[in-house]
């Protein structure tokens, strides 16, 4: 039974995490969930190393990042910890990221919604399929939120 660890934070403006695992649910019926809800983001980072620690086979993360110089550099903070986790530990972490000069309003809140299913869905094709798992899309630009625009 794979085990993934779903940490979001209270920073974010939609509750990304909840789309997401009612994919996670219905791709992988067996799956195990462990949520984690820090503050913001440079709060994810630990959570998912406590949640790896304790098992998890993978994890997936939502992260909302403000319009400002300062909220970025936050966000990349994040973004390095998270990679330096996935080479320490040789698991996945998908980092669903939307950052709130992307859109506004009720768009934002769509594309923060798609994206969440749409890497949830990724991340299940990976713990069910493996490495070759989503090589049917490679080259396809697939983009989550957004409209996919296709290859070249
Ligand atoms: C500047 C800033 N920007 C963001 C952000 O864009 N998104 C977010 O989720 N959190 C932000 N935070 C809060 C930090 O990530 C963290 O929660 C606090 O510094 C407490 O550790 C901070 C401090």
């Amino acid at each position: 039974m794979p085990c993934v660890a779903v940490v979001d934070t209270t920073f974010a403006r939609v509750n990304m995490a909840e789309e997401a695992i009612k994919v996670l649910k219905r791709k992988v019926p067996a799956i195990k969930i462990k949520r984690y809800t820090v503050p913001g983001i440079k709060d994810i980072a630990v959570a998912v190393k406590r949640l790896f620690d304790e098992g998890c086979d993978a994890a997936i993360t939502f992260g909302w990042v403000g319009p400002t110089q300062t909220d970025k550099y936050s966000y990349l903070a994040m973004s390095i910890a998270l990679q330096m986790l996935q080479i320490q530990y040789g698991k996945h972490v998908i980092d669903v990221t939307v950052h709130e000069d992307e859109a506004s309003g009720e768009k934002l809140k769509e594309v923060a919604i798609m994206r969440a299913r749409e890497h949830a869905l990724n991340l299940a094709i990976l713990l069910t399929k493996g490495p070759e798992g989503l090589t049917p899309l490679a080259g396809t630009g697939q983009r989550q939120g957004w409209p996919d625009v296709g290859p070249l």
